[in-house]
């Protein structure tokens, strides 16, 4: 089923309609029996303390201590004074079936941690606002020292480490390491990008079965799971033949940059383009006979006459094209077929001059050269600076990273999983290829992007399975098709689940160009 994306805001609107329809009880119960189950199956040894601070955070921890003492757990609970109704009910439901609640402090804390497997953190969810005040921040760091001292002591996390603002990928001293962390509803920003999502550790999404449709309602990005990706694949006829497979044109490659032309040509044959063509100034290697090369010594001019031969279903501009990359990325965009510009065609002169039918695929400091803010701004916020980028540029933005974030007119897609192997040169040449033959098999622009960076994602772990760190980009090319295959076994499982939820993840496959 396609995840949700949900911000602390968007959060607090789910949490005030559950009050306001009294179901916020029925949340918070489900939510902390959640945890219990999960910390239960994974951690199934030692005792358990559980950390509840003031607010929900700290209600859903008395939740699960309840729960855990069912399961049989051994079970100790330090909390801080609440005013919050609900986390004040579940304290004395905790004491009704005979729990015992401590005041939080040093001392407590030291001699609780003592004899604890696994700390269960309810401190701060959400509703934290940074920074940390100090007293809090004592005791996380109290925790931090406990969890380092011994391999096996496990810190299980409730929504999100405490000490972590939930809308940013940055962090602080104080915020928890977490082994585990389950959240509810939806994925905290957070949990997604950078060394914050490193904090979380695992990530267990319970998506609560409490009104889900308000939590797609107030949801910032979609995170589409892969047999939904799978639906918005073509399924090719058995007559299928070269032309009607997609024709591709890759724009790229200038004296000592010719390899990112290749790439980009390689990763659209091996996503299923029927013909390739590579436009470059200088000599391209052959890195693959089934490629075409055709040298442009005199360009732009001779490129701009090309304009008048028959134009392919899709081109990529810009890998390895250099000093020339704006007008020749003009040229191109005046043709007006579905177009991916990428690297040095990723030019701020360009935002205005390009149409609905383009795929735009810069890196963090592509974006922020784009935006024409500093690196660390995109950085920590990849979600807001891709909707940023796709308000700017028009059509649909490909913000690569790991998870990469596509911005498209109807909202936001949150890409899956990927290999940090794929942290090396020519990964995006290849990507640029893959979309490129994506949108001349007929898939639609957002269609094409969404497949196109997962089954790259997932060409990343197969090869990264083979390589670990040290895979390169023709590795992942190599890969294109047994991903292709694997994400097409559960294509039709994609279909019924996108049909019964009434999720639109993007108007998908148009169909083969005849
Ligand atoms: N959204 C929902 O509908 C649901 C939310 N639930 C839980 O509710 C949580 C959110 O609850 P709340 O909004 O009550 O907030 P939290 O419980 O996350 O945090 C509020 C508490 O943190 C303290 N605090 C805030 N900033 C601080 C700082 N800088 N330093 C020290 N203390 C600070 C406040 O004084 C307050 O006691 C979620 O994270 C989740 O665990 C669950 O019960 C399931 C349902």
């Amino acid at each position: 089923m396609t995840a949700f994306v949900l911000s602390p805001q968007g959060a607090r609107r789910v949490d005030e309609r559950l009050e306001r329809a009294g179901l916020l009880d029925l949340a918070m119960e489900e939510a902390g029996r959640g945890v219990a189950d999960v910390l239960h199956a994974h951690y199934p040894g030692g005792r358990v303390l559980l950390l509840a601070g003031g607010g929900a955070n700290g209600g859903d921890a008395f939740v699960a201590a309840r729960h855990l003492q069912v399961l049989g757990r051994d079970v100790d609970v330090l909390a801080l004074p609440s005013t919050h109704p609900l986390t004040r009910l579940n304290r004395r439901r905790w004491r009704s079936v005979g729990g015992e609640t401590g005041l939080l402090s040093p001392r407590s804390l030291r001699r609780a941690l003592a004899g604890a497997g696994v700390v269960v953190d309810g401190l701060l969810g959400t509703g934290f606002t940074p920074p940390v005040r100090p007293a809090l921040a004592q005791w996380l760091a109290q925790v931090q020292r406990w969890r380092e001292q011994r391999a096996d002591r496990r810190v299980v996390a409730i929504d999100l480490p405490s000490g972590l603002d939930a809308a940013s990928s940055e962090v602080t001293d104080e915020v928890v390491q977490a082994d585990h962390t389950v959240t509810f509803m939806g994925w905290k920003p957070a949990l997604l990008f950078g060394a914050a999502a490193a904090r979380a550790g695992q990530v267990t999404l319970l998506p609560l079965r409490v009104v889900p449709e308000w939590v797609q309602e107030h949801a910032q990005a979609t995170r589409p799971s892969d047999p939904e990706v799978a639906a918005l694949l073509p399924v090719r006829r058995a007559d299928a033949h070269k032309g009607s497979a997609g024709r591709v044109w890759i724009v790229g490659g200038h004296p000592g940059t010719t390899g990112a032309a290749a790439m980009a040509g390689v990763g659209a044959l091996r996503a299923g383009a029927g013909l390739v063509t590579i436009h470059s100034l200088a000599e391209v290697p052959l890195v693959t006979p089934e490629l075409m090369v055709r040298r442009h010594p005199d360009w732009p001019a001779t490129l701009l006459e090309l304009g008048r031969s028959p134009l392919p279903g899709a081109l990529a501009v810009g890998m390895g094209l250099g000093p020339e990359a704006a007008a020749v990325a003009r040229a191109a965009l005046s043709w007006n077929v579905p177009t991916v510009l990428d690297a040095d065609a990723l030019q701020p002169e360009l935002a205005g001059a390009g149409h609905d039918r383009c795929i735009w695929t810069p890196h963090p400091g592509e974006a922020a050269r784009l935006l024409g803010v500093d690196t660390r701004e995109v950085a920590r916020d990849p979600l807001m600076a891709a909707r940023a980028l796709q308000s700017r540029l028009g059509g649909v933005v490909v913000l690569k990273g790991g998870p990469s974030v596509v911005a498209h007119p109807a909202g936001l897609s949150v890409s899956r999983g990927g290999h940090p192997g794929m942290a090396s040169a020519g990964m995006g040449d290849t990507l640029s290829g893959v979309l490129a033959a994506l949108l001349g098999q007929g898939l639609d622009t957002p269609g094409a992007a969404i497949a196109g960076v997962r089954l790259h994602a997932r060409a990343g772990e197969r090869a990264g399975a083979r390589h670990g760190y040290g895979l390169i980009a023709s590795d992942v090319a190599g890969e294109l098709g047994g991903a292709w295959a694997d994400l097409l076994a559960d294509r039709e499982a994609g279909i019924q689940a996108c049909r019964s939820a009434g999720v639109m993840l993007a108007s998908g496959h148009a169909g083969p160009p005849e």
